[in-house]
Parts: C-alpha cells; sequence; structure tokens
C-alpha cells in the first residue's frame, strides 16, 4: 500500500487565461492531518475541487490512494466539508446526516447508528432534532464535518472547517480532527488560521498565487532560519558590539542576536566572548512561528514576480 495519501506532481488549472494552479507537486502522507494555507484567493479551493474533480484539472498528473486523480472508486472513500457548505433550512441535522448517509450509499441497515454516531461525535445529539435554519454557524459547521464523515472516508477534506466558529467550537474542530487522524484517516484541511493549523497539522504546504511556495513539517519549516539569542553578564563591551553589528548580528544591551541554520553557527559567536572575557549568563534558540514563515515566504514569493 503506498504511503502517500495524495501524491501529485503536476497539478496545473486554469480559468481561461487565468492560470488559478500553476503546475503543483505535493505529497500528503496517509494517516496524517495536512494543513494547506494561503491568502485569500491563492487557489486552495481550486486545489482540492481539482482532486475531487469537481472542477475539471487542466492538466493533472498524480494519484490519491493509489489511484488516478478521478477515478470513481476512490472518490468513493473521500469525505468533503465545502467551504460556506449549506443544507437546507427546513431539514433538521440528523436529516441531513440521515440524507447525506444516502447520497454515500450507506446501506440503510447501517445509516443509522451511523448518524447517531457522528451526531456524537461531532457534539450535536443533542439539536439533532432541531431545523438547520435555527442552528448557529458552529452548529451547521458540525453538521457538515458529520455529513462529511459518513460514508467513512479514507481521507477527508475540511474546506476552512473553523471559518466562522467561535474559539471554543474551534477548539473542539480541532479534537474531532485529531480523533479522525487516530482512526487512521487522512485529514486535508484547507485553512489561512494559521495559528490552528500549527497547533494539529503533521505537514503543512503554503501555496500563493496559483503555487506551493514551501512544504514539509511544522518543525521543518519553523527551524528554516532559527534566531539564537545569547545572553552576556553585563552590556556586551563596545569593541566587540561595534565587530557583532558589522557581520549582521544584533546587539542590544547584554542580548546579541543571530540567525543560524544550527546550533554549530553559534560556535564562533561563544568562542568570541569567552576569549574576550565576557562570561555567557543564558543561550536560546528562538523559533520562528509558523505566521512569520508564512508571512515572509508570500512576501519573498511576491517579491520574485514582480
Ligand atoms: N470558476 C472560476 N472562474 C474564474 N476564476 C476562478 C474561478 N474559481 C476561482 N477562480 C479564481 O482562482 C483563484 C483561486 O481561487 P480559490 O477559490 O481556489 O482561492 P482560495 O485560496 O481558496 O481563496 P479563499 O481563501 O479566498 O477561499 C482566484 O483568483 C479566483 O478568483
Amino acid at each position: 500500500m503506498s504511503e502517500a495519501a495524495i501524491d501529485i506532481e503536476q497539478l496545473r488549472k486554469c480559468y481561461g487565461r487565468f492560470e488559478a494552479l500553476a503546475g503543483i507537486s505535493l505529497m500528503v502522507p496517509r494517516g496524517s492531518v495536512f494543513g494547506l494555507l494561503g491568502p485569500n484567493g491563492a487557489g486552495k479551493s481550486t486545489l482540492v475541487k481539482s482532486l475531487l474533480t469537481i472542477v475539471r484539472p487542466t492538466e493533472c498528473r498524480g494519484s490519491m490512494l493509489g489511484e488516478k486523480i478521478g477515478h470513481r472508486q476512490t472518490l468513493g472513500k473521500v469525505g468533503y466539508l465545502p467551504e460556506h457548505a449549506r443544507f437546507p433550512d427546513y431539514l433538521t441535522g440528523r436529516q441531513i446526516v440521515a440524507y447525506s448517509a444516502g447520497l454515500a450509499k450507506v446501506p440503510a441497515s447501517m445509516a443509522r447508528e451511523r448518524a447517531e454516531r457522528l451526531l456524537e461525535l461531532v457534539g450535536m445529539k443533542e439539536w439533532a432534532d432541531r431545523k438547520n435554519g435555527t442552528y448557529s454557524k458552529g452548529m451547521r459547521q458540525r453538521i457538515g464535518l458529520a455529513q462529511a464523515l459518513v460514508n467513512e472516508p479514507e481521507i477527508v477534506f475540511l474546506d476552512e472547517p473553523t471559518d466562522g466558529v467561535d474559539p471554543g467550537g474551534r477548539i473542539e474542530i480541532r479534537k474531532i480532527i485529531e480523533r479522525m487522524r487516530d482512526e487512521g484517516r487522512t485529514v486535508f484541511v484547507n485553512s489561512h488560521l494559521l495559528g490552528e493549523v500549527e497547533q494539529v497539522a503533521d505537514k503543512v504546504a503554503i501555496m500563493a498565487r496559483g503555487r506551493i511556495i514551501e512544504q514539509g513539517s511544522i518543525a521543518d519549516l519553523t527551524h528554516q532560519e532559527s534566531r539564537y539569542e545569547v545572553r552576556t553578564v553585563g552590556p556586551v563591551p563596545m569593541p566587540l558590539r561595534s565587530h557583532f553589528e558589522s557581520v549582521g548580528m544584533r546587539v542590544a544591551g547584554d542580548t546579541i542576536s543571530l540567525l543560524a541554520d544550527d546550533a554549530h553557527g553559534i560556535q564562533p559567536l561563544i568562542d568570541r566572548l569567552r576569549r574576550e572575557g565576557a562570561a555567557i549568563r543564558e543561550i536560546r534558540e528562538v523559533r520562528s512561528s509558523l505566521e512569520e514563515v508564512f508571512v515572509a515566504s508570500v512576501e519573498a514569493q511576491g517579491r520574485e514576480e514582480a
């Protein structure tokens, strides 16, 4: 069995002359939570819709669950919560999930039990007989999640699952995503909420203007440019301070900050400090947040294209 739930090499989607996806390569490991991040209009929804053949890709090389993209039986193993999903206001939550089970061809003998289990999972059992029209946005999203899971999918795509959901609801949705991963499912989450993705995703890709500009584990991405802070006992003496600044370090009082690939990169600084008799009080690695990596990557790509 392939280790990749999704493995695409060259995915393009053009709307007329506009290239919404400009040759995407992406690998999503099975059983992982994958976060696709990007500013508005980056192409996240178009990417998901192309994988699900809701829009027809202009060019597509790659596979999902070991089969070619668009393979019908494979699409039956996929769940999907679209962005801004809307269900009829006159149906109750239970009816929406039951109706979705029918569409997914879940045998009638199993549908009722499955709907109950999913309503329980998303915390909507208590409100399951109230009409959708009376639900808050967060409750609608939970019903949307339940319908996305009704066919017990191997991969589930969630497009902005926490959009409009309050902080408490977001935490609950995060827990549901973690549960899905614990059950062995692959979860593909589109989001522009970086902090949230940072907390749940095993791997992320950052997308801008139809291209993937970064991809890897959160640790890889946030580690790429580690900043180190070295603090001395008392302020850094003047001749040393000028020297450090002349080689691109920042010095403020007793703190020297520098960028380095890893801890080896800070050894010359430590050697120099000790040679000059300065006592070191603290050394710490200050990792970039995913948000800092995101902003820097998107800006860098913008400059490249300008
Ligand atoms: N049917 C369409 N016809 C023409 N252009 C489209 C169509 N659908 C999307 N686009 C364009 O493709 C680009 C990517 O849109 P997409 O909805 O995939 O972005 P997104 O990253 O999901 O953004 P958001 O976070 O705002 O939902 C945008 O410039 C959008 O205007």
